[in-house]
């Protein structure tokens, strides 16, 4: 839940709410909390998940369950998860015996893969506790300095959010760190938390909040006093709780189930908690965000780029009538996502549809929208401010250039529009529809457009199988023909006409900038990796094999395949290596293979780092 969208009107909450059991007191919150939900943030009522969160957690906190328990959360994308599992966390702060105090250190730990998503819930969790100045919240993520940091954590913050490495960091380093009270551990986006190269940390601190938390005691004891000077704090119970969120908590991530069997194995109770209705432990869950319509587009490889920007173009000028999509109302602010599978695509992207915008006409940008970028590899200020700057724009046409960075959780409000340039690298339909879920946030209208190369185009067939959602095809020439470059002819060859005008400028700017060219190689070689990081069973649709590396390289505005990549120099770099083999000296990598003398690199490194699909925070 984004904070910019907490103060939400009244209008718009109630049509919201339509489905609302119970007011929040109702559900036992406690009775302040309800009515700052109520008055200051203008939420009547829960929704289904926290609803069912609230009616599943809260009687518990009464009873004194005693060990370990772990929580399963799963909702659909936009649907309050992140209240979900704040309100018991603030509930149960609220019910302690005596006031918390700053000395008491961390009750709460988030971990959220990305440092977005850090900044947006630390948000939501200090709109949430505002009228309760005692309950510190801080977030701590890469990118930021630690010493300061270290500050906060020493004077005591009652919840933190983090990212799993800069959380692990303190936990090692920070000494002053109070931990013992900690009685809750959050996974935000628990599957890709566990799923990917950070599962080993978050699996560590999971373990040493845990390990410090049982040193208190007894569960539901009494702190000891020695070390809580303002006297003992008294939880409500001594449950030490982990809430695992996501919209895709499903039993087959494998992750997911092994996080299951070992919580199971140290005799933690395990729940699972879905808004539909009370949940078989051992089904399979996802579904789609309700309210998004599936789009895609069948476009060849050298006509890709152009695509792109007369798709901006046409969301840009909604009189064009160019997208079946419903326009915005006039004053509202128009807002896309466009996301690609490496940093140097962003960037190189990023650059040139500027200056594609700045060439075509000079005043106003013939693109007609606001370009920002974000991706891992962006220095951390200027990644926090291209969020900030999207999320706060209140008119006018914005673009977010971006990897599966902002694929997960980030909530913004009036982006309709999600377009998936380069389709997911990995989990297939499941990352597919947590980046289509950017778009439509609890029961708002959204669209998800997703380009395909001729090869590639069963994807849309096996998304629609796998979600069980209709995809509609939109034929690419018809926004390219009524970005009105030319006016002569039938849509066809005015799309025609348009293409090369556009993709020829796009060249041109290429060729004549040395440091452009440079990116438009690297993001061509990144985009050809990243497409082989595929796990095997979506290889046979996004079979590397099948790519014409010319058109290709016309998609990064490249005239030719750069020097080294094409399949002739690979069956020589081959050729070499197996002459070098056979001849008893070693054979070199191939890219670093040199035809006679010393070894000399053959190409320019690849950027590990670039090529990298999806790129989280430390
Ligand atoms: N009780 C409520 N009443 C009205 N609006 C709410 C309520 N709770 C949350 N919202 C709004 O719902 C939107 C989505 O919330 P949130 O980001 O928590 O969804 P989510 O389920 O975590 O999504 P994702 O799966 O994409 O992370 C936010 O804009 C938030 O302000």
């Amino acid at each position: 839940m984004g904070s910019e969208s907490s103060p939400t009107a009244p209008a718009t909450t109630q049509r919201r709410t339509r489905h609302r059991p119970l007011s929040f007191s109702q559900l036992g919150l406690d009775a302040s909390l309800a009515r700052h939900l109520q008055h200051r943030l203008q939420l009547a009522a829960p929704t289904r998940i926290q609803a069912a969160v609230l009616h599943a957690l809260l009687p518990r906190q009464r009873q004194l369950l005693g060990g370990e328990q772990v929580y399963y959360v799963r909702a659909d994308t936009g649907t309050g998860k992140t209240l979900a599992y704040l309100l018991p966390l603030a509930h149960s702060m609220l019910a302690c015996r005596r006031q918390v105090a700053r000395t008491d250190g961390t009750l709460a730990l988030v971990l959220a893969p990305t440092r977005e998503l850090c900044l947006q819930v630390e948000e939501v969790a200090r709109a949430l506790l505002r009228p309760y100045h005692w309950l510190v919240v801080t977030a701590l993520m890469g990118g930021e300095k630690r010493k300061s940091e270290k500050a906060r954590l020493r004077h005591g913050t009652a919840v933190v959010i983090g990212t799993p490495g800069r959380v692990l960091d303190h936990l090692q380093q920070t000494r002053s760190w109070r931990l013992d009270q900690c009685k809750w551990v959050v996974l935000d986006e628990a599957d890709r938390l566990l799923d990917m190269g950070f599962g080993d940390a978050v699996r560590r601190v999971r373990h040493q909040v845990q390990t410090l938390s049982a040193h208190r005691g007894n569960a539901g004891e009494v702190v000891a006093a020695a070390t809580t000077p303002r006297g003992p704090l008294t939880l409500l119970d001594g449950d030490f709780g982990t809430v695992l969120v996501a919209a895709t908590v499903r039993e087959d991530v494998q992750a997911l189930a092994e996080a299951r069997s070992s919580a199971e194995e140290h005799g933690a109770a395990v729940t699972m908690i879905d808004d539909a209705a009370t949940i078989s432990a051992d089904t399979a869950y996802v579904s789609g965000a309700p309210q998004v319509s599936h789009f895609y587009a069948v476009v060849p490889p050298q006509r890709r780029l152009v695509a792109l920007a007369c798709l901006l173009w046409a969301l840009a000028h909604p009189e064009a009538d160019a997208l079946p999509f419903a326009a915005a109302a006039p004053e509202a602010p128009r807002k896309a996502v466009v996301f690609l599978s490496t940093c140097d695509s962003v960037e190189l992207h990023h650059a040139l549809l500027s200056r594609l915008s700045s060439a075509m006409a000079a005043t106003p940008p013939w693109l007609g929208c606001s370009l920002l970028k974000m991706h891992g590899e962006m220095p951390q200020p200027e990644r926090v401010s291209a969020f900030r700057q999207f999320r706060a724009a209140r008119r006018g046409t914005w673009v977010l250039l971006c990897t599966d960075v902002a694929a997960r959780g980030l909530d913004i409000q009036h982006l309709t529009l999600c377009v998936q340039y380069d389709p997911p690298t990995r989990d297939d339909h499941i990352e597919y529809l947590h980046r289509a879920g950017r778009t439509s946030r609890l029961g708002s209208a959204g669209h998800s457009l997703t380009l395909l190369q001729p090869h590639e185009s069963e994807y849309a067939a096996l998304v629609q199988s796998r979600l069980g959602v209709p995809l509609q095809s939109l034929d690419a020439d018809r926004w390219i023909a009524a970005t009105g470059m030319s006016a002569e002819g039938s849509a066809a060859e005015r799309a025609r006409a348009c293409i090369q005008a556009l993709q020829n400028s796009a060249e041109a700017a290429v060729r004549s900038d040395a440091s452009l060219q440079q990116l438009a190689e690297a993001a061509y070689r990144a985009y050809l990796c990243s497409y082989r990081t595929r796990a095997k069973p979506m290889r046979q649709v996004f079979d590397a094999s099948r790519l014409h590396l010319g058109h290709l390289a016309r998609a990064f505005a490249l005239s030719q395949i750069p020097n080294g990549d094409d399949a002739h120099s690979a069956k020589r770099r081959r050729r070499h290596s197996e002459r070098e083999t056979s001849s008893g000296v070693p054979a070199i990598p191939a890219p670093y293979a040199a035809k006679d003398g010393p070894r000399v690199r053959a190409l320019p490194p690849l950027s590990l780092r670039s090529m990298r699909a999806a790129e989280f925070a430390a």
